[in-house]
């Protein structure tokens, strides 16, 4: 059986994979979460609607006086670093502190780390406050992990492959003692030692802007209902993502950003067993 484990005990067995997907999922919407999202102006709407969509409960809530309140009452914590002021880093480093201190899982998204000085430190005073999993781009995960100037980044959008950022994902999470996920082509998880690679989504979905963004609180979200299994958990919910932007080609007959926006939304409210236990693409590699 061919089987991966990390230092976390984490445990991803290949044939198991589609099936687990199915139930992890089962798990989030019999649950529905409260998933507490600080992040960024462009993405609010889309980001509580894919969570909603998925049977989760968002909120968006960043104000520095109340973040704390609000992680004490969720199951888990989105911090976006999308279009960032020292008011809300400040209000994001308070509200990972109280998640790490309840025990919580949070989930960093380093958006745009690369492109500013500015955002590459405030990504990096983030990643020191312990996150559970850090999902990126490659150009972000690259800058993350200190290839900065090689990493090019052009704004918020990746010009490097997902492949080419494995190496750094795998660092950043031994040194860290985290999940990283990078997406692409294919989205690659690894907790420095295990490397999951899960080939679900559409190059239609780089063009929906905050679909990573969504895609990342969607982690949160998955790992509520999979206490100190966040490899398994990210690689869940980044197949469920990929396949419901599968399904949401399948809709209109020429599909574009703008309709799949909306059919992406249908498909994560609408997916049964079948479409994930035959569709969901993930696969240990080492
Ligand atoms: N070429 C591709 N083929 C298939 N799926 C892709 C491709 N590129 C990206 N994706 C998928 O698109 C989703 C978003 O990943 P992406 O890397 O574009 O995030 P991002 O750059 O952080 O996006 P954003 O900043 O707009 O939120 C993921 O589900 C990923 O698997
Ligand atoms: C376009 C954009 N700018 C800041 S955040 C964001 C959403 C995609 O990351
Ligand atoms: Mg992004």
């Amino acid at each position: 059986m061919a089987a991966a484990s990390g230092p976390q005990g984490d445990q991803l067995q290949l044939e198991a994979t589609s099936e687990s997907c199915w139930q992890l999922w089962q798990a989030v919407r019999a649950k529905r979460p409260l998933v507490h999202c600080i992040t960024n102006f462009v993405s609010m709407d889309i980001m509580a609607n894919v969570l909603l969509a998925a049977g989760c409960s968002p909120a968006m809530a960043h104000s520095l006086d109340e973040v704390e309140s609000f992680v004490t009452i969720s199951s888990a914590l989105l911090v976006n670093m999308g279009t960032l002021s020292s008011d809300w880093v400040a209000a994001k480093k308070l509200a990972a502190k109280k998640a790490v201190e309840l025990g919580k899982p949070w989930v960093l998204d380093p958006v745009g780390c690369g492109a500013t000085p500015v955002r590459t430190a405030s990504c990096l005073d983030l990643l020191a406050c312990r996150p559970t999993v850090v999902r990126g781009n490659a150009s972000e995960v690259l800058a993350l992990a200190g290839a900065a100037g090689s990493s090019g980044v052009k704004g918020v959008d990746s010009t490097a492959a997902s492949g080419d950022a494995v190496e750094a994902a795998k660092s950043l999470a031994s040194k860290h003692g985290c999940v990283v996920a990078v997406s692409g082509e294919v989205d690659y998880v690894t907790d420095g030692q295990a490397l999951v690679a899960v080939r679900n989504g559409s190059p239609l979905l780089t063009l929906i802007t905050a679909a990573g963004c969504s895609l990342t609180a969607l982690i949160a979200a998955f790992l509520v209902v999979a206490p100190g299994q966040p490899l398994m958990a990210t690689s869940h919910a980044l197949a469920v993502f990929g396949l419901a932007a599968e399904e949401g080609l399948q809709l209109a007959p020429r599909p574009g950003p703008g309709s799949l926006r909306v059919a992406l939304l249908d498909c994560l409210h609408l997916m049964e067993r079948a479409a994930v236990v035959e569709g969901a693409r993930i696969e240990v590699v080492s």
